[in-house]
């Protein structure tokens, strides 16, 4: 197996997923920018080179937010990846303070490899919300979100300290104790 070629391919798959979707941030960054930022957190600073550890964070959100389905992840980049990107993919069906509340319990019990791309997707997230509010979004749901993201944070602690450390500093800036 070629590691560089393997990424690449993923990088593309998700980078085709994604074409149509855009962050919700006023400059509507291309939403590619979010998996290959949470590869490259857990490449740079999470000190992570477990390939599929890095394709699942490149395809986290293929499912949940695109036409993508599990099988068509399983044809191109095998079941490992298959089932870490379904441990942290949120059942979209479900109204959302149900998805919210699932995250928080399903956190402590992901595997090791689920709970790497959910620190990173948080470490992204939560610096994005700091670098630029979403649209529309209030202070109170900025907050909200914050909190809320140190409860799931809770449940994934004991996985990578570089992550959960710059994860604590951001939680102190914004008052949530986790
Ligand atoms: N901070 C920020 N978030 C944005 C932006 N654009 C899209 N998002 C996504 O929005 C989600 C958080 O918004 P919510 O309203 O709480 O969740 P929802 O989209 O799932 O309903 C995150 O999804 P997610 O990746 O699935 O993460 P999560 O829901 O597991 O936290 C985040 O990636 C943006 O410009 N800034
Ligand atoms: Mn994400």
């Amino acid at each position: 197996m070629n590691f560089t070629r393997e990424v690449i391919k993923c990088t593309d798959f998700s980078a085709r997923k994604h074409k149509n979707q855009r962050r919700k941030d006023t400059e509507k960054t291309p939403y590619i920018n979010h998996p290959i930022g949470v590869a490259y957190i857990l490449t740079e600073e999470g000190g992570i080179s477990d390939l599929q550890v890095i394709q699942a964070a490149l395809l986290h959100d293929t499912v949940e937010d695109t036409d993508t389905t599990f099988e068509e992840i399983e044809e191109n980049f095998g079941k490992e990846v298959t089932g870490i990107v379904r441990e942290v993919t949120d059942d979209k069906s479900l109204p959302k303070m149900e998805r919210k509340k699932l995250q928080i319990e399903h956190a402590a019990k992901a595997s090791y490899k689920a709970k790497l791309v959910k620190l990173a997707d948080k470490l992204y997230n939560l610096r994005d919300l700091e670098r630029c509010t979403p649209e529309g979004w209030t202070p109170q749901r900025v907050q909200e979100y914050f909190e809320w993201a140190g409860k799931v944070v809770q449940g994934l602690r004991g996985t990578n300290k570089a992550l959960e450390a710059e994860l604590d500093v951001i939680f102190r800036r914004h008052d949530v104790i986790c």
